[in-house]
């Protein structure tokens, strides 16, 4: 991997800046956007620049059509059996104008279809929804994010915290995170465990576990990383560092899954306390972008005095600067993050430069097959 980011760094526009500006100089007047948008070699380009331009003044919409269609469980119905808008209208309880205008509007957003029947089926997007509990629970989620990003510019101006989502993440803007109770991590542990299978499908086509002894994840929520680990991998132990009362709903979980003597479970606070020893692997599943810059490094300096030589550690979570994916890292998880009040996605880049700076050598970013929803990267606990 590369070093330091480069953002920012002086030198003169290179030519495609110089290019692209002529052409935004064009588009940013009427009367060249008039002329376009009507001459038949430009025509392509204004019509997809007004679809693009459209779609982020109508996100909003779009998402709330999605939202109704999750909390009528819409896909789940089609997916079993497609049907008429009238039988449809009955099973999810809409009167029969609505729920045509509802279908109407998620088959051009892709997520139902009509069929040539009449019939409405499932769609190519809301097929991708079916058997996944936590991208549902993430839309449902939502409406918090939202409520805090009525007002951009207010947030932006703001200090940080004292949102609905700072609450609703009690460690972020707690001041001793280890005292926070039962009653505060339940909401988030549970859409962490219900949204965790599709970030542990593409960690385990990632790398291989078995060669560990043991794993200690760090942040490791009830334990749903560890235990879909446990699944593929039968040598490693299983270790987990939580909250307090995170890890009493972890020892809960491994023990009900029949993983208690496999699994050593450890409460406290990584901002404050060191990590258990005897891990040769610590994982980092999507913990490192909740924290802002100091608080991110302490923390890996601490995985690094935790390990032994030969140690390795692996961070997997949304990266900024993802190729194909920009507005998940930049946009998407920069708001998000600016809402919660702590943290802010990295690209590759920067988290290799904080390794290399906490001991860590070898940096790699692994290919995930989806690095959308998960980027990885391991690095080696360097030599003396
Ligand atoms: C046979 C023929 C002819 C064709 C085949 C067609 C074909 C190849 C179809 C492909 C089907 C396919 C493989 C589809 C795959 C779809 C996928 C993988 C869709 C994935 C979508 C994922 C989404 C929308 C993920 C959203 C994730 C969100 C919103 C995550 C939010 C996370 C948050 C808020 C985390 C918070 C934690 C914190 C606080 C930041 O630490
Ligand atoms: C976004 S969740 C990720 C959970 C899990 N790794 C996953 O991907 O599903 C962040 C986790 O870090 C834990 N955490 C946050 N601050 C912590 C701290 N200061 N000490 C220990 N754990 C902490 C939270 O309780 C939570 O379980």
């Amino acid at each position: 991997m590369s070093g330091a980011d480069t953002l920012g760094a002086a030198g003169p526009p290179s030519f495609l800046d110089r290019f692209r500006s002529f052409r935004e100089g064009l588009a940013a007047r009427p009367g060249f956007r008039r002329w376009a948008a009507r001459f038949p070699l430009t025509r392509p380009f204004a019509r997809r620049r007004a679809r693009a331009l459209f779609d982020l003044c109508a996100g909003f919409v779009y998402t709330q059509v999605l939202l109704a269609c999750v909390r009528l469980d819409v896909f789940a119905i089609l997916a079993q059996q497609p049907m008429p808008t009238q039988r449809l209208a009955q099973r999810i309880g809409l009167p029969l104008e609505s729920a045509e205008r509802l279908m109407a509007a998620a088959a051009s957003l892709g997520l139902t279809a009509r069929r040539s029947d009449g019939a409405w089926a499932i769609g190519p997007l809301g097929a991708a929804m079916i058997g996944n509990d936590g991208l549902a629970a993430m839309v449902e989620h939502h409406a918090m994010l939202y409520a805090d990003l009525a007002d951009p510019v207010a947030l932006l101006r703001r200090p940080r915290g004292g949102n609905a989502l700072s609450s609703y993440w009690a460690y972020s803007g707690a001041e001793s995170p280890g005292e926070v109770g039962a009653d505060r991590i339940r909401d988030y542990t549970a859409l962490m465990a219900a949204s965790q299978p599709m970030v542990a499908e593409e960690v385990l086509a990632t790398y291989r576990f078995d060669a560990h002894r043991a794993v200690l994840d760090v942040g490791g929520g009830n334990g749903a990383f560890l235990r879909a680990v446990a699944a593929e991998a039968r040598a490693p132990r299983l270790m987990l560092f939580d909250l307090p009362a995170v890890a009493e709903e972890a020892r809960a979980r491994f023990a009900a899954a029949g993983l208690g003597a496999r699994a050593s479970v450890f409460g406290g606070d990584f901002t404050k306390d060191a990590l258990p020893e005897g891990a040769d692997l610590i994982t980092l599943v999507r913990v490192l972008h909740d924290h802002d810059d100091d608080v991110s490094s302490a923390l890996l300096a601490r995985i690094r005095a935790a390990l032994p030589p030969g140690g390795r550690i692996l961070i997997a979570e949304p990266m900024s600067g993802t190729a194909g994916a920009e507005p998940m890292g930049e946009a998407y998880f920069g708001f998000y993050l600016l809402a919660m009040g702590r943290g802010r996605p990295r690209r590759p880049e920067e988290i290799a430069a904080m390794l290399a700076a906490a001991g860590f050598a070898r940096p790699r970013l692994l290919p995930t097959p989806t690095p959308l929803l998960t980027r990885v990267i391991v690095a080696d606990v360097a030599s003396p």
